[in-house]
């Protein structure tokens, strides 16, 4: 029997990248910009953050409560003993220079820490500040972002061209087979990269190849968020000339890719602040923080949703991959419920709040049980039914 269409929609893209939920997003840009100001104001931590290039060496980790009305609404609904949100971890790395690629300035060893996250805040310097020493002299955010590009580019391309190199050897010299065809694919990166001198994520990749490309995990294949760094008076204006440039710069070169303005100096100013007094000055002044945003954005590029389990014992967040089915879902919370699962049930947050309770949403028809196949969407509120053991009859969570 041909498959139902139904299924047919379920059919995704696979992902570029690596698998699985405990991924991370690098801050990475140049010297003094403002990288590891971003992270604390994040995380609250208290990495070193001065002005210096190259205060920071090794790399910082932390991670954040992911921001969700859903989540909150939830918390409110059920106060629950526990409350567990999603997270966004997130990596503070050195500058990045010139020439980092050939071991400029800390050279390339930190180049791997860039390779080890998932995806890129890229930090872009476009405050104006007499104090704040710039590596290259002076504030061009449209020369630094080349600059940073063409360094993640290069890496992956020494990297890319030795791995082309050894599956050659392999396919020419020893005849091996099996590697034909990711010897076709590097050939292909190695085009893009060297020839093309693009990013690895603004090719049209298809299925078979992002399986080979996911062997490497290539720097430029990474999603990238860019944050604009502006001061506290220009961002309070709402005002910067680079601003449209960088838009500009950004449809051109780097389609797709998100750009939020910022001000580190600004959100460093309200994160001081008492709840209350901050509320007032934001509401006074017409502003707003943009940590929110950023913290969304990151995790959304990382490719990362989650459903809710939601009781009076806890109201809990699960990441999940984008596009997982119900029983990987399920394999979250326990691998039991993985191996035994029998089905979801479904009410999706929009119907909760309408209705203002589970039975509620039952008596309206929209309690839904979903099999293997189904697709679980970002803020589902799930309750799996699983058999636990063989055949030791039904559990649940
Ligand atoms: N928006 C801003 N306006 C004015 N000063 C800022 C702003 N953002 C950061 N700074 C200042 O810039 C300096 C460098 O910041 P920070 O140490 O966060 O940079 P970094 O990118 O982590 O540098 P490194 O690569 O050397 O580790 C600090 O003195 C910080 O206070
Ligand atoms: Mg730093």
């Amino acid at each position: 029997m041909p498959p139902k269409k139904a299924e047919a929609t379920n059919v995704r893209k696979p992902i570029i990248g690596r698998l699985g939920t405990n991924l991370k997003m690098g801050i990475v840009g140049l010297p003094n910009v403002g990288k590891s100001t971003f992270f604390n104001i994040l995380t609250k931590l208290q990495a070193a953050a001065e002005n210096f290039p190259f205060c920071t060496i090794d790399p910082n980790e932390g991670r954040v409560p992911v921001p969700d009305a859903r989540f909150d609404y939830l918390c409110e609904k059920y106060k629950p003993a526990s409350k567990v949100p999603a997270f966004l971890n997130v990596v503070d790395i050195a500058g990045l220079v010139k020439g980092a690629n050939e071991g400029h300035g800390l050279g390339n060893a930190f180049l791997s820490h860039i390779k080890a996250c998932d995806g890129i805040f890229h930090m872009i310097r476009i405050f104006d500040d007499e104090e704040i020493v710039h590596v290259e002299g002076n504030v061009d955010p449209i020369r630094d972002i080349g600059i940073i590009n063409e360094e993640l580019r290069l890496k992956d391309l020494e990297f890319i061209e030795k791995a082309h190199d050894d599956v050659e050897k392999k396919v020419v010299r020893s005849g091996d087979k099996t590697l034909k065809f990711d010897y076709e694919v590097l050939h292909k990166i190695v085009d893009v990269l060297k020839n093309q001198k693009k990013a690895v994520r603004y090719h049209d990749w298809n299925d078979k190849e992002i399986e080979v490309l996911n062997k490497h995990l290539l720097i430029t294949s990474k999603p990238i968020v860019y944050l604009l760094n502006m001061s506290e008076t220009e961002y309070i204006k709402k005002k910067n000339k680079w601003l449209p440039k960088i838009k500009q710069w950004v449809d051109e070169n780097d389609p797709g890719a998100t750009v939020i303005p910022y001000s580190a100096a600004f959100e460093y100013k309200i994160q001081e602040m008492g709840d209350e007094e901050r509320a007032n000055y934001l509401k006074e002044n017409n502003l707003t923080s943009q940590m929110d945003k950023i913290i969304v954005t990151g995790y959304k590029a990382l490719q990362l949703s989650y459903f809710f389990t939601a009781g009076e014992d806890e109201v809990k967040c699960w990441t999940i991959q984008n596009g997982a089915k119900a029983p990987q879902a399920a394999g979250r919370i326990h691998t039991d419920f993985e191996k035994g699962f029998i089905m979801a049930e479904v009410m999706k947050f929009d119907d909760f709040k309408e209705n203002g309770s589970e039975s509620a949403v039952k008596a309206a028809g929209k309690y839904r049980q979903q099999g293997k196949q189904y697709v679980v969407e970002d803020g589902d509120i799930i309750l799996f039914k699983f058999n636990a053991g063989a055949g030791l009859g039904g559990g649940k969570k």
